[in-house]
């Protein structure tokens, strides 16, 4: 089903002197989105991974931000998550909770971890169905609106990283989780970058979100974002998509590979 209502746009790139300036744009792109969704449906659903970007996201702590944006719109949800209990240190719900969720006023009730028992026990095939399901609940609530009338969640914005091999989420090169276009949800148990236990958005849900915006920086991942950029499709970050806008955000030193800037 998914193939046919995969949402298409050209990948777009700003490349940014610095870390420090890139982040102060992601901060004022996701407040621009926010007013956005919250003016016209009363809801900002925002999806979060791991790595590196939930530090630069705290720029949205500054005063400005904190003051302006209607946080009890907002809510928050994982394109992937480690298996591991909610408090340990690889949760991504705990660096993004620690680092900025914490810090602003978003209800409780709209951050939506992962199950605490599947994470606790390890069970990643049960947290990416109760995922799922989660996910489904939502749309029939009318708080995630839906790609079209395929019934495929569309989120409003999605905020990713993209690693050394080219994943991004926890879909990995040469892993048959890519290739899913049936689930919502999967889940991964010999993930090559640790912990190996993790769920993930699969690509159609991944690439229905309206905005999309990928953050790279350093010049270590510099390789493999000039593979992106020459449309090398076994790198997964290729493969991202958008149905309104998916734009990367580069610092110079990730942009320092491509071509042309
Ligand atoms: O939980 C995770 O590991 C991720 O969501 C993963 O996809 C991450 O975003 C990239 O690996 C970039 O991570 P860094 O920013 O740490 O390089």
């Amino acid at each position: 089903m998914a193939s046919s209502i995969l949402a298409k746009t050209e990948r777009k790139k700003i490349v940014f002197p610095t870390k420090k300036e890139l982040s102060e744009a992601m901060a004022e792109y996701t407040a621009k989105l926010s007013a956005k969704f919250c003016k016209k449906r009363g809801y900002f659903t925002v999806v979060l991974s791991g790595g590196d970007l939930i530090s630069w996201l705290s720029e949205l702590l500054k005063p400005k931000y904190q003051e302006s944006i209607e946080w009890s719109k907002w809510h928050i949800f994982w394109v992937d998550e480690r298996v591991v209990p909610l408090d340990h240190k690889d949760s991504n719900y705990k660096l993004a909770l620690d680092g900025f969720l914490y810090k602003v006023p978003i209800p409780i009730a709209n951050i939506n971890a992962i199950d605490q028992d599947c994470a606790a026990l390890g069970d990643a095939k049960c947290a990416a169905q109760l995922y799922e399901e989660c996910l489904k609940r939502l749309v029939n609530r009318n708080i995630i609106r839906t790609y079209k009338s395929s019934g495929f969640p569309q989120f409003d914005l999605q905020i990713l990283g993209m690693g050394l091999d080219g994943h991004m989420a926890s879909l990995f090169p040469e892993h048959y989780q890519i290739k899913d276009k049936a689930n919502l949800v999967t889940y991964i148990t010999d993930s090559p970058k640790p912990p190996s236990k993790r769920i993930t958005f699969t690509l159609p849900v991944i690439n229905c979100a309206s905005y999309n915006l990928m953050a790279v920086c350093d010049e270590a991942p510099a390789d493999a974002v000039a593979e992106v950029f020459n449309d090398n499709f076994n790198y997964p970050a290729a493969r991202l998509t958008a149905d309104e806008e998916a734009i990367w955000f580069l610092d110079q030193a990730a942009a320092s590979k491509l071509s042309s800037q």
